[in-house]
């Protein structure tokens, strides 16, 4: 290995874990994954993590990327974090968390996000002005919830941090957000570039508490602090970068925005299962978050609740192994264990219909993948359309749907999603489109290239193309029939 060779670390700090991925700067070659867990705790709505957790996972995946690279560590020159979006760290005058913090999947927070939703001239307003409608998931509504359950918390509270925030705080000691990841407050302004002093008026936040929000690009936020350094076992020289959340960083990962692949689908299947796109205009998505992407460019997204978890729930409450799946024929599954936020249904439960005597438990299995599957399609639907673009005509039909996650592993999940989409689909050969992104973030802030240029000469969103299979409209139009029929009176 040539002595000057130089190494990034890309951080995804998600729902269940952190990944760490060392990469080498020049060539984006992965030369080693760390993963460490951390844990969720909450039930009937919560969810909440302790953000110490989130660190001692991110500095053993760091490490373990390190030494599995088999690179010394004299050699990693920059890292950056992505992390889970919409959690809300509140901290004291120590600096530290001063409760758990609130994620992204706690819906406790419904009422508040309706309540805000009808403030500041109603929904159309805050997507005028925030890109989204305030729903369960935004920072916003947790700020709000926490002032009303919590007021001891709120009053105490001096900063407050995303996950992704936290973290790069902790690596540099400096407070800085980016305006990816600020789009989901539901406080930043995706038109402006600037917090909302309107809305932070209305949830009593003084601005003084919010980090800063970093230009888009891959900015240099400084260097590891000392302590950080230590805890990873890196020179204090690695530089930061501000850093995304890791929807935005997965855009980055499969070169999506500035030049690059505008207006092409994605389908991330993981914790949440989540629907988005690049676009250069700003589109109105009722019902969709109008996020701002990491270099200018937008990023409307839908967020399902129920994706990964949830089918592998099916599967152990049916016995079956998670690939066991046969199509789900008169069976009907909403997953949504969790509720749902899109559609916005934080209340709803899991719902089964169609079963008979002899039906096959594998069939209910498939019928839950179809369920989660058909979720975040019809979302992709409504987010193409709000884009300008007839998701039903060819030029935008054919465009390859990537499809990305811990789930794009699985058969099922890549066939389900294929029948129900009935559209070519690209299955990258990297695993961890995240922790990749958030590594060209990294080399980005230690050379200055534009971050979505460097993934794209990497490759690291490249994969082998599966060819369309004639969309499955029956069980499209089963799926339909029976949530239009339940959201009135089961699932609200
Ligand atoms: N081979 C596989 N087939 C299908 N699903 C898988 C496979 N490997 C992992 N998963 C699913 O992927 C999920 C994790 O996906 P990931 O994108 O890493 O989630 P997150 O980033 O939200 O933590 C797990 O919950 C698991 O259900
Ligand atoms: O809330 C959203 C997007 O708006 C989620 O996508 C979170 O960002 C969590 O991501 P994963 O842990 O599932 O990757």
């Amino acid at each position: 290995m040539p002595a000057s060779r130089s190494v990034v670390i890309g951080v995804d700090s998600s729902t269940q874990s952190a990944k760490a991925a060392a990469v080498d700067a020049d060539t984006g070659e992965l030369l080693a994954l760390g993963r460490a867990p951390h844990t969720v705790a909450g039930s009937a709505g919560a969810r909440e993590s302790d953000p110490e957790e989130w660190w001692t996972a991110l500095a053993a995946a760091v490490r373990t990327a390190v030494r599995e690279a088999g690179v010394p560590a004299a050699s990693v020159t920059g890292i950056a974090v992505a992390g889970q979006q919409h959690g809300l760290v509140a901290l004291g005058p120590d600096g530290r968390p001063l409760r758990p913090a609130l994620l992204w999947n706690d819906t406790r927070s419904a009422p508040q996000a309706a309540a805000l939703a009808t403030r500041l001239g109603g929904p159309a307003s805050w997507q005028d002005r925030t890109g989204s409608v305030p729903v369960a998931a935004v920072t916003a509504a947790k700020w709000q919830w926490l002032r009303e359950h919590e007021p001891q918390h709120a009053d105490a509270t001096t900063g407050i941090r995303l996950p992704h925030d936290h973290l790069t705080e902790r690596l540099s000691g400096t407070a800085v957000t980016d305006p990816g990841d600020a789009s989901g407050t539901c406080w930043y302004g995706t038109a402006t570039g600037a917090y909302d002093p309107d809305v932070l008026d209305l949830v009593g936040l003084d601005p003084a508490l919010l980090p800063a929000v970093a230009p888009s690009g891959a900015t240099r936020v400084g260097t590891l602090t000392p302590t950080a350094a230590e805890a990873l076992g890196l020179p204090r020289t690695v530089a930061v970068a501000a850093g995304t959340g890791d929807n935005m960083a997965a855009a980055v990962g499969l070169g999506l925005g500035g030049a690059g692949l505008l207006d092409h689908p994605v389908v991330s299947l993981g914790t949440s299962g989540t629907v988005f796109a690049a676009t250069r205009a700003r589109p109105a998505a009722p019902g969709l978050a109008g996020f701002a992407a990491t270099d200018g460019t937008y990023l409307p997204l839908g967020c399902t609740l129920n994706c990964t978890l949830a089918v592998d729930r099916f599967a152990t409450l049916l016995g079956l192994d998670r690939e066991d799946a046969a199509p789900g024929g008169d069976v009907v599954v909403l997953p949504y264990l969790d509720g749902e936020r899109t559609p916005d249904l934080p209340h709803a439960a899991g719902l089964v219909t169609g079963l008979r005597h002899g039906t096959d438990p594998r069939a209910v299995l498939g019928a839950a993948y179809e369920g989660a599957a058909f979720t975040m399609l019809r979302a992709l639907d409504e987010l193409l359309a709000a884009c300008g673009l007839d998701p039903a005509a060819p030029g935008v039909r054919d465009r390859p749907l990537r499809l990305i996650g811990g789930g794009a592993r699985g058969r099922a999940w890549t066939e389900t999603v294929r029948r129900l989409s009935g559209r070519p689909l690209v299955v990258p050969a990297a695993d961890e489109l995240v922790a990749l992104g958030a590594a060209a973030l990294a080399a980005s802030a230690v050379t200055g290239s534009d971050p979505v240029a460097l993934a794209t000469a990497w490759g690291t969103g490249t994969g082998a193309l599966l060819p369309p299979v004639p969309r499955d409209e029956e069980t499209w139009n089963r799926i339909a029939a029976v949530l239009a029929a339940a959201t009135p009176t089961l699932l609200r």
